[in-house]
């Protein structure tokens, strides 16, 4: 299922905190949303999920806007912070209640997402007494039980043990495989890379780069600095690696360990001194 922005401005008194001119997440991609604090990469999440309606322009689920029909939400999770869950009753009563209210409660997966988050043993048990991680699975739990069409992740695994973190990116890239719509933020960049094929970068509410990963082969981009420039050219064009000419002579490259160690000993032979600047992940690198 699609989801589609359009000349969507979100203010809070004369504060703009949102102006997205146009974006567009189709079925079985993954993305990203990264930004500083405050970017408004929550406030665009809940704009998609009708949480915030008071904004310009329109918001599109299947092409059906959601402000006019919130039916279409029945086909979206989503995970949020700041999300409630009733911390007075237990985590069933919670499953049971969530579920319910979109009418579709299906008790043998929520006992199986239970085992495999490990929490079926806590269900029983008032909400107030369970830790952070717990909670977040919780909520987890509920918004991946109706097997949702489009699944929205604000921070998604901030606060889960490494164990689970393994367990939901392998869920999670076998549910976009069958064709759902996986929006994701994180300020942890190797998240994002190993989960989405786009990645959108917001500051001060607009989209300041889109940056596609499919793209990009190699996850590590580097900065050398060479006496020797110009064979280290002839020597990149010859094993037809990418690189770009930065300011002050500074060559980037985009290039695996492996591959690095075969240029590195081909310009040793040839006595052509380099010095590694800089490796960055790919993210970091496109965000210069
Ligand atoms: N209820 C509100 N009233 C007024 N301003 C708000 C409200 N909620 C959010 N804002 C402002 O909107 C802007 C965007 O906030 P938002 O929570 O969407 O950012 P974010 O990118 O999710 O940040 P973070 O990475 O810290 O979670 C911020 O300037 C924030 O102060």
């Amino acid at each position: 299922m699609e989801i589609k922005i359009e000349r969507v401005v979100k203010k809070y008194g004369v504060m703009e905190v949102l102006n997205i001119d146009q974006m567009t997440f189709e079925s079985g991609k993954a993305y990203g949303i990264i930004g500083p604090n405050g970017a408004g990469k929550t406030t665009l999440f809940k704009c998609m999920t009708n949480i915030i309606s008071d904004y310009e322009g329109q918001i599109t689920i299947g092409d059906i806007p959601v402000t006019e029909d919130n039916s279409v939400l029945s086909h979206v999770g989503i995970v949020l912070d700041g999300i409630s869950v009733y911390k007075d009753r237990t985590g069933w009563f919670n499953i049971e209640y969530f579920s319910g209210l979109r009418g579709n409660f299906n008790p043998e997966r929520a006992e199986q997402l239970a085992r495999e988050l490990e929490i079926s043993e806590y269900l029983h048990g008032k909400v107030q007494t369970y830790s952070y991680g717990m909670v977040k699975k919780l909520i987890l739990l509920i918004a991946l039980l109706h097997e949702p069409k489009i699944l929205i992740l604000d921070e998604p695994f901030r606060g889960l043990d490494a164990e689970t973190v393994t367990w939901f990116k392998f869920y999670l890239k076998q549910m976009t495989s069958k064709g759902m719509t996986l929006i994701i933020s994180s300020h942890v960049r190797n998240d994002i890379e190993s989960l989405c094929q786009e990645v959108f970068v917001i500051k001060k509410g607009q989209i300041v780069k889109h940056i596609d990963l499919g793209a990009v082969t190699d996850k590590m981009i580097r900065d050398i600095e060479t006496t020797n420039q110009e064979a280290l050219i002839l020597i990149l064009e010859d094993l037809n690696y990418y690189y770009q000419l930065r300011e002050n002579g500074i060559i980037r490259l985009n290039i695996k360990d492996e591959r690095w160690s075969d240029v590195k000993s081909r310009l040793n032979s040839q006595e052509i001194d380099i010095t590694e600047l800089k490796k960055v992940h790919i993210l970091d690198g496109n965000l210069n």
